[in-house]
């Protein structure tokens, strides 16, 4: 059935709505809440709404938009939810199947791979290389929940619990654990679900379509009693299938009565973008109800920093967001530095040569904690440093942290362009800093570890790291999603270190396929974040292509650098 995002739906019923880009999605959540809030009567202090949204954005934005009625909902991600309603509270239940110490257990990681940890498991090296441990997922397959690896047809479960279980000897719990542990408890427990559908009558999740199987499974089993579900979600803006959503999932998911909502329209973009999306999305025609009118969206052609400047004088300064698939991309706009294909490491691999974890985790965290603080995270930033200095003032590290923060801030313009050998040297030159020293080799031979502080710089590391919420104006498009601007610059680049080639980076114009391709479908997403002005860089643009797009698009070459 066809509603607007200000439709009352029969708040007793199981729903899902499906809706494009710019639908009123979040603002039909925002005023479902507030319908529920005030027409029913199984809410108290002690009964809350759940609303569950994929991303930090997302918690966000729904707080901001129901103001003072927080009260009685409880706004998280479905990994915070688990974590703080399941995991925690009920560790116990599961604690001799995993080895787990449930007094250890703290908040979760992101999995980064240990190649200590993975040298004493069993698993096949000739088969399982340690690229593919990146790859590691929790699978249900009938009354079990496996680790597995994707694209891979082996189960190696039993060895690969070995190699988790070093993680969780020591407290370290990765963020898909908690969805296969919380999966776990409520079918070890039946008294969990009860508990947890007394709590929460209601249960609504944004961004459906980047949910994964077992997330699904568990909101099933939520579901069976009591406890009214709502799903919302959009299949051409699935863009998670690396954590294991699908957008099959969405399209897939029923429950007995299920009402089905419609939401069509757009009212975040001009006609003018929306005929760019329109070009990318051939099932979904939407309208601007208003009929907003705005410019020509732009392809600026040639060097990135060029075009954004380009921006800045058409639209001000920072008047701008941009948004780029990678994160070295989103960090070089934002220190307006041009990089060609841009490579998918992790800050912790970089460092594979040395092999002093001490050393080697102390230098990372100072540049992160630097990074943060340019960022203005200042939280995120001490909490990733004090540790290092715990033991050495009365704040727990904390004072001394932030003197070592502004020291650095001070002096970035040096430090920003020093070699990560001289930052190690004015590490350890620093009376509060212990750092052991890295072996020289002789006769003018370098040790592979000296070869690589020498020949890396502070900046190529500064350039991979993820900021853990990230709200500047140079994002990440998975940063972005849920998230909308008035001007968006999409810069399109060669990924995953391979050179930029048009036919497959530009494809999402030239010949877009969202179902089969995630690729196209982030582009989308980001695309349609746009309300006012849409540009997008590439490196290069064919004539071909420059007459293909030429319909949608002012086409505008930069000069050379
Ligand atoms: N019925 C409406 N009347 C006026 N403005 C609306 C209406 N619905 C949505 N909007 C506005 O349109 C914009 C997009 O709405 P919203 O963020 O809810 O869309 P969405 O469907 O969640 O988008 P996406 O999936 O792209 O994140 C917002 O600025 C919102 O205020």
């Amino acid at each position: 059935m066809r509603i607007t995002a200000n439709t009352n739906i029969d708040i007793e019923q199981h729903f899902k709505v499906i809706a494009g880009p710019g639908a009123g999605k979040t603002r039909f959540l925002v005023n479902h809440v507030k319908n529920v809030l005030s027409n029913s009567c199984r809410l108290s202090r002690n009964r809350k709404i759940a609303c569950i949204t994929y991303t930090n954005v997302g918690v966000d934005t729904l707080i901001r938009r129901v103001e003072d009625e927080k009260d009685h909902l409880e706004i998280s991600t479905i990994h915070s939810f688990l974590f703080t309603h399941v995991v925690k509270p009920y560790l116990f239940l599961i604690k001799e199947k995993f080895n787990l110490d449930p007094a250890k257990i703290e908040n979760p990681f992101e999995h980064i791979f240990s190649k200590g940890y993975y040298s004493q498991t069993d698993l096949p090296r000739r088969y399982v290389s340690e690229n593919d441990m990146k790859r590691v997922y929790w699978e249900i397959s009938g009354n079990e929940c496996n680790l597995r690896i994707k694209n891979k047809n082996n189960i190696y479960h039993k060895s690969l619990i070995k190699y988790k279980m070093f993680f969780w000897e020591k407290g370290i719990m990765h963020y898909d654990d908690i969805l296969a542990f919380a999966w776990e408890i409520i079918n070890k427990d039946s008294n969990v679900l009860r508990v947890l559908r007394a709590k929460f009558p209601y249960f609504f999740i944004d961004e459906f379509q980047d949910t994964s199987p077992i997330q699904t499974q568990i909101v099933k089993e939520i579901a069976a009693k009591e406890t009214i579900i709502g799903v919302i979600g959009d299949t051409a803006q699935s863009i998670y299938s690396f954590q294991g959503a699908s957008m099959q999932q969405f399209i897939d998911f029923t429950l007995p009565s299920l009402s089905i909502y419609q939401i069509e329209d757009n009212w975040r973009s001009t006609n003018q973008i929306l005929k760019v999306l329109k070009s990318i999305r051939t099932d979904l025609e939407q309208e601007s109800p208003e009929n907003k009118n705005g410019n020509t969206p732009k392809i600026l052609v040639g060097n990135s920093i060029q075009a954004l400047e380009y921006c800045d004088n058409l639209l001000g300064k920072d008047n701008v967001v941009t948004l780029s698939y990678m994160v070295p991309t989103a960090n070089a706009m934002r220190k307006r530095i041009d990089i060609d294909n841009p490579a998918n490491i992790l800050v912790e691999e970089h460092f594979s040569a040395d092999s002093n974890s001490k050393r080697k985790r102390l230098i990372i965290s100072s540049i992160k904690a630097i990074e943060f603080a340019r960022q203005q995270l200042f939280s995120d930033a001490i909490k990733e440093l004090s540790y290092y200095f715990r033991k050495q003032d009365d704040f727990k590290g904390q004072k001394i942290s932030l003197t070592f923060l502004k020291a650095s801030l001070n002096k970035y313009s040096i430090i920003t362009n020093m070699t990560l050998w001289d930052y190690y040297q004015s590490l350890s030159l620093k009376p509060f800093i212990s750092i052991s020293k890295i072996r020289e080799g002789k006769n003018g031979n370098m040790t592979a570890i000296e070869s690589f502080y020498k020949k890396t710089t502070y900046k190529d590391i500064a350039l991979s790291i993820r900021l853990l919420k990230d709200e500047s104006i140079h994002r990440t498009i998975h940063k972005a999603k849920g998230d909308e601007f008035d001007n968006v610059l999409v810069v399109v680049k060669g990924r995953f270190g391979r050179q930029y080639v048009e036919t497959r980076d530009l494809a999402f114009l030239l010949t877009p396929d969202l179902i089969a391709n995630e690729d196209h479908r982030v582009n989308y997403v980001a695309c349609s974040r746009a309300r006012e002005n849409l540009l997008i860089n590439v490196p290069e643009l064919s004539n071909n292509s420059k007459q293909i797009l030429a319909d949608k698009f002012e086409i505008i070459d930069m000069p050379s650098p």
